[in-house]
């Protein structure tokens, strides 16, 4: 549906080598902490700023072949993007529907309706909550298929990142093919809702994973100096230095628990993951 293969993009104090693909059907997160590229990423996908080198592909065509009526497909989410903030979603959804062939006035009606989001009142004295939906729901009311979503739950409380997760989840029963990219620096928001998961530091891609395989497979292992003289150090991806000894990080949990019964091998958690996978020595 979307493959990016070895964009660069230099700035003076950055930059960029990304490559990732979002398959059809599926769910496709980017975590990285803040200043690691996911912003400048999006961008480049969506053509907002020019690449270097590398290619990008959107729906089996190169992104230069997309026509505009295949553009209707996507929608976005900036955090620097939405409505005036002087306008009401009365006022919005005519302009909706004059922009977007596809827009599905219904379904507009329905969400804003069953969000319980007000018809009259102007987004900027919305909560950030109820703008963030009308972003999320302005994304979808042109019958997208697939959702580029950059840092949606940014600025959310638990109760308005749940439901946002919910509404994400709605956009994926409607249509088995639906897909989603969506970058957070909160990687509990990701670790629900993604099939796979790309961690960015520093403008590069250092790990892709299934979520699945990352929450089954993946741990960490505390061990002290002497422990760590004796251990297999074949399946470990990452080891940090530590008060008590080393941390290491292993994708091959199973290993570890079955060969070296004694040690202590903790789940590790995408944040461990990502916090290894950028600081841990190998
Ligand atoms: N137009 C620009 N000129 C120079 N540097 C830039 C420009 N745009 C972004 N950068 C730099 O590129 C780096 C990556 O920024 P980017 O916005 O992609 O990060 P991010 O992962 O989205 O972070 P955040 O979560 O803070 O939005 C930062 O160091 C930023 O200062």
């Amino acid at each position: 549906m979307l493959e990016v293969k070895n964009i660069k993009k230099e700035y003076p104090k950055f930059s960029l080598d990304c490559s990732l693909k979002v398959k059809e059907g599926q769910v496709t997160g980017l975590i990285g902490q803040n200043g690691s590229g996911k912003s400048t990423t999006f961008k480049a996908i969506l053509g907002l700023i020019k690449i270097d080198s590398g290619s990008i592909s959107l729906f089996d065509k190169p992104i230069s072949q997309v026509s505009v009526a295949d553009k209707e497909d996507i929608g976005v989410v900036l955090a620097d993007s939405g409505f005036s903030g002087y306008l009401t979603l009365k006022d919005i959804m005519p302009v909706l529907s004059n922009l977007y062939k596809k827009f599905d006035r219904d379904f507009f009606i329905k969400q804003v309706d069953d969000f319980g989001l007000p018809w009259n009142k102007k987004i900027k004295e919305l909560s950030t909550g109820m703008k963030v939906k009308i972003k999320i729901l302005v994304a979808m009311s042109h019958k997208a298929k697939l959702l580029i979503l950059d840092e949606p739950t940014a600025g959310l409380d638990v109760v308005a990142r749940d439901e946002l997760l919910d509404i994400l989840r709605m956009f994926l029963e409607n249509d088995e093919n639906n897909s989603i990219l969506i970058s957070s620096h909160i990687s509990s928001d990701l670790e629900s809702l993604c099939d796979d998961l790309y961690m960015i530091d520093q403008g590069k891609i250092i790990l892709h994973e299934d979520t699945d395989v990352l929450l089954s497979d993946y741990g960490m292992l505390k061990v002290n100096e002497e422990q760590f003289v004796e251990l297999d150090k074949n399946y470990l991806l990452k080891v940090k230095k530590e008060n008590f000894g080393y941390s290491c990080l292993t994708n091959q949990k199973q290993f570890y628990l079955e060969n070296f019964p004694s040690l202590i091998v903790e789940n590790g958690s995408i944040d461990e993951v990502i916090t290894m996978m950028s600081r841990g020595e190998k």
